[in-house]
């Protein structure tokens, strides 16, 4: 089914092996020397660090949950490979078949009820009880075989080959699989650089539908408060590791296969060497990019509402290496998958000015991009 087809690392996948691309290069470890699940940050960053010094793992790989005080599932791999990212990456033949033809397709909650959560979010963002929540929704697909994994990484590299694609075991026989364009951050030496985004709408099939939907969304007071916020916060969590920190002024524009964002990087200079980049992603993480603000207003908010656990969706996935380089992305625009059964997930940025029914819209184009990668919407 890959034959012929130029698809880097991905070709090698195999269940088990951790898989993160980048736009420049990409990342395959496999096998497991260790697991490190202890949710104190610091603790974290020291356990890891010690294992890697005292093993000939090359690296460590793995996932953070959105929630922060549930176990991250971090493994030493017995190898890892880099390869630079093939720059005409294909996707290969998709499954094909339209959602109404899946035998199950379950949303959770249903989009009404989903419509509801929003509005009710809303009464408390105008009463001042908190200034964003993100809220999320589940597809619960069942599927008439069991997914391949491999597959469908190939064809989420090859629609989003600016983001990162990305595949990590998890704990119970389930992968975690997806293709975000939020990197949380990346450290090299000194070098921090973080890429919050917030504030969305949908792409368009049409060019110039497109231009004007991205246009809509340079001019969306509503979007750039959204994207302001999470801005703020990210400066906010960098700032005690930083000697300095720049931030542009506004945002910039980008593009994935379904969706515009607005998108700021942010870059700074470390403080203490000693800090490593899975330290710094458990300071920074979830950001209000996939939680909102206040922290602790917003979490409650998220508990109370949604009627799943997030698990390790609007997590963080990465790698850390001995010298405490690395990178970690935000597990967005993503499903977990055990056997034939799938479950997709996809969030909203709730402001005071937010309309539950542009909400519904923006999370289900968020969906398209696992839902293109399965064949199972038409291409744009
Ligand atoms: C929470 C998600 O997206 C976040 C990242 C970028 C833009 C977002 C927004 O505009 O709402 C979300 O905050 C998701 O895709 O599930």
């Amino acid at each position: 089914m890959m034959g012929g087809v130029t698809l880097g690392l991905i070709a090698d996948y195999r269940p088990g092996s951790f898989l993160l691309t980048s736009p420049r290069r990409s990342l395959l470890a496999t096998g497991t020397q260790a697991v490190v699940s202890e949710p104190d940050p610091d603790e974290l960053a020291a356990r890891v660090t010690k294992a890697l010094v005292d093993s000939d793992a090359p690296l460590a790989v793995g996932a953070l949950p959105f929630d922060r005080a549930a176990a991250p599932h971090i493994v030493l791999p017995t190898s890892a490979r880099w390869e630079r990212t093939e720059g005409d990456l294909r996707g290969v033949q998709r499954p094909g078949g339209h959602l109404q033809g899946i035998p199950e397709a379950v949303p959770v909650p249903a989009p009404e009820e989903y419509e509801r959560m929003v509005a009710r979010a809303v009464r408390r963002l105008r009463a001042g009880e908190l200034d964003k929540v993100v809220l999320a929704r589940q597809l619960r697909l069942r599927l008439p075989e069991p997914v391949e994994v491999r597959a469908l990484l190939a064809n989420l590299a090859a629609d989003n080959a600016t983001g990162h694609t990305y595949a990590v075991d998890l704990p119970g026989g389930r992968t975690l699989v997806g293709a975000t364009p939020e990197m949380l951050l990346t450290r090299t030496g000194l070098t921090v650089d973080a890429n919050p985004l917030a504030g969305s709408i949908a792409r368009h099939p049409d060019p110039v539908q497109d231009r004007l939907a991205a246009e809509e969304l340079l001019a969306s007071a509503k979007d750039h408060d959204e994207h302001q916020v999470v801005v703020s916060d990210v400066v906010e969590a960098l700032r005690p590791f930083c000697r300095s920190l720049t931030v542009p002024e506004r945002p910039s524009l980008v593009g994935t296969s379904a969706v515009w964002h607005l998108s700021t990087r942010i870059t700074g200079e470390l403080a203490d060497p000693e800090v490593t980049s899975l330290r710094l992603a458990s300071a920074l993480h979830p950001t209000s990019a996939v939680c909102g603000t206040p922290f602790t207003a917003a979490r409650d908010t998220i508990a109370e509402l949604e009627p799943f656990d997030r698990g390790f969706y609007a997590g963080a996935i990465g790698w850390c290496d001995a010298r405490g380089d690395g990178q970690w992305v935000v597990g967005i625009r993503c499903a977990e998958i055990a056997g034939a059964e799938m479950t997709l997930y996809s969030g909203a940025g709730i402001m005071p000015a937010s309309r539950p029914d542009l909400e519904l819209a923006e999370t289900s184009a968020k969906f398209t991009t696992l839902l293109r990668a399965m064949g199972m919407l038409t291409p744009a």
